[in-house]
């Protein structure tokens, strides 16, 4: 399939005409053809007029058509073949292995979606029948169910050009949800984005669903983004980036006469707490795990272990031991875009900078352009409680060391933290009690607790939840990754004595789509 630099409004192809831009290999500096041209408020408003022209019927689509047009995106995507990896590839310098297992990871969570929304559970379906006899007031008879708020703005994410960005977890439980979607797609990775947009485009087509029901935008700059989340036909916004970039979002659609939801997902460091039984039974073993985590993907990991904490003494001098051997002999690694190297490189210089932040280890040097070295960087809890900037995301391959003089002030440091995605705890039975008093805490700061593992890597299914407090994500009831991140794009209708014929099949009697429905506050499938 040719890349032909256009924008996919509907089932038109369009070349934009507010500038133009190219993607750039970050491994050689090198442009790569063809020339994307920008789109600017025209195009939004052609895009946001499909959508919601398209809306009404394609929230209204059975839950067998809707799931077979969310496989159909997967199997294009898959027939799209090796060409989607090597462009891929040359738009995010992301080695070959890692693309083609975030291909999976991408087609897998479309089937996911598939399923979930052939099962019908996502519309919580709800009837409390009519009591005309109650005393002293009857009943009336009280149905529910979820239905998708309108057409969906869907930022793609620079650092996984496949599973967050174009055909991702926000544009599939979207989807999923019967929402319309309307994606500006990441100026980093522009042919990755029209491949898969050409696989999602022809899907709608196949499928017979209205053309309105996806878009694909370009711009150059942020102007096209902005007018997106403001177009009053947009419900709600799924982006993940730059905590900047998600305020300044969120800000806009705060502005709008009619606000709306923006699910941003922004930043997180990911706190390691090295409990002390873990750290005696295994110590090395932890330090070479911490830093294949902390390099995985260049670091470039919304899940990346940006800090660690430890209680001082001998076991974390050994983890720290094998930790400044095993990074110092870890590649620099070539980063996402030149702005993204230079955001690195700021922090980094950032916290070799600071009076309180010892250098312990940094990777091999850099032999190309783009490249980054790892860096790990050590401090003492004081100077960390004293320096709020130091808790701030370094994006990349660097992460830092607190050490904590006891268990108190690694609870005293915890309570300090910002809202997290991800909080790990490597730990061993001894460790239980210690772990149970900080566990109120972990709960509070993040989406998701581990025990054992490393953070980066999140599993797509029904239990995960890859959200949590602010600054994490704008909104912490909510997860981007699993089947319950269709919630985001869902509310509640209640249906209040509405004669049976005019009532969605999810709420007739006779069960129609055979739902599990809570009858009377009791679930089952009447
Ligand atoms: N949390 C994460 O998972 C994650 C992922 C990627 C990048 N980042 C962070 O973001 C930084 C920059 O990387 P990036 O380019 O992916 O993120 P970004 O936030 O700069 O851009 C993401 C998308 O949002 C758009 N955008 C950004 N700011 C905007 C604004 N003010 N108005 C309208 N549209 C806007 C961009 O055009 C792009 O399409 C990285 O250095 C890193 O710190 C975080
Ligand atoms: O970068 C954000 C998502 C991280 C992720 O999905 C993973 O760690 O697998």
């Amino acid at each position: 399939m040719t890349i032909t630099g256009e924008m996919l409004i509907g089932a038109r192809s369009h070349r934009g005409s507010d500038g133009e831009f190219r993607a750039v290999d970050p491994a050689t500096g090198a442009e790569l053809e063809p020339a994307f041209g920008g789109g600017g408020v025209a195009e939004v408003e052609r895009a946001c007029a499909l959508a919601w022209a398209a809306f009404d019927a394609f929230r209204e689509t059975g839950l067998e058509a809707r799931a077979a047009f969310l496989e159909t995106i997967a199997a294009n995507i898959l027939d799209l073949g090796d060409a989607l990896i090597l462009r891929a590839m040359a738009e995010s310098g992301l080695p070959r292995p890692r693309l083609e297992g975030e291909r999976g990871r991408t087609v897998g969570q479309l089937r996911l979606f598939a399923q979930t929304v052939r099962e019908g559970g996502w519309l919580e379906a709800r009837i409390d029948p009519a009591q005309p006899e109650r005393k002293p007031l009857p009943r009336p008879d009280v149905r529910q169910r979820h239905i998708p708020l309108g057409p969906v703005a869907v930022f793609g994410a620079s650092n996984f050009p496949l599973a967050f960005s174009v055909a991702g977890g926000d544009t599939a439980s979207a989807l999923a949800a019967g929402c319309p979607v309307v994606v500006k797609g990441h100026s980093a990775h522009p042919g990755t984005s029209e491949l898969v947009g050409r696989a999602i485009q022809a899907a709608v087509a196949s499928c017979g669903l209205p053309e309105g029901v996806f878009s694909l935008l370009f711009g150059v700059g942020n102007p096209i983004g902005t007018a997106l989340v403001t177009d009053p036909r947009i419900k709600a916004v799924g982006f993940t980036g730059s905590r900047g970039g998600g305020l300044a979002l969120m800000a806009a659609a705060a502005r709008r006469p009619e606000p709306i939801p923006v699910y941003a997902e922004m930043s997180s460091i990911n706190p390691v707490f090295l409990m002390p039984a873990a750290l005696a039974a295994r110590a090395e073993a932890l330090g070479k795990g911490f830093v294949a985590s902390l390099t995985m993907g260049a670091g470039q990991f919304c899940t990346n272990p940006g800090i660690l904490l430890g209680i001082d003494g001998p076991d974390l001098d050994r983890f720290v031991a094998v930790a400044v051997e095993a990074l110092g002999g870890s590649a620099a690694s070539t980063m996402l875009t030149p702005a993204i190297r230079a955001a690195y490189d700021s922090g980094v210089a950032r916290l070799s900078g600071s009076a309180a932040v010892a250098t312990l280890a940094r990777g091999l040097a850099c032999s190309g352009p783009n490249q980054a070295q790892a860096a790990l960087f050590g401090t003492t809890a004081d100077a960390f409680l004293a320096d709020p900037a130091l808790q701030d995301e370094v994006f990349g391959a660097a992460s830092l060391l607190i050490r904590c003089p006891d268990a108190a002030a690694m609870r005293t440091v915890a309570e300090r933290l910002e809202g997290q995605l991800t909080v790990t705890v490597q730990m061993e039975p001894a460790d239980g009690d210690a772990v149970a008093a900080l566990l109120p805490t972990l709960e509070r700061k993040a989406g998701r607790i581990l025990a054992n593992g490393w953070p980066t890597g999140v599993e797509v299914c029904h239990a995960m939840v890859h959200g949590g407090p602010f600054p994490a994500t704008s909104d912490s009831r909510t997860t981007s990754v699993g089947t319950l991140a269709i919630r985001r794009f869902l509310r509640p209708v209640c249906y209040q004595d509405i004669p049976a014929a005019l009532l969605p099949e999810a709420l007739r009697d006779g069960n129609p789509l055979d739902l599990w429905r809570r009858i009377d506050g009791v679930p089952g499938q009447e």
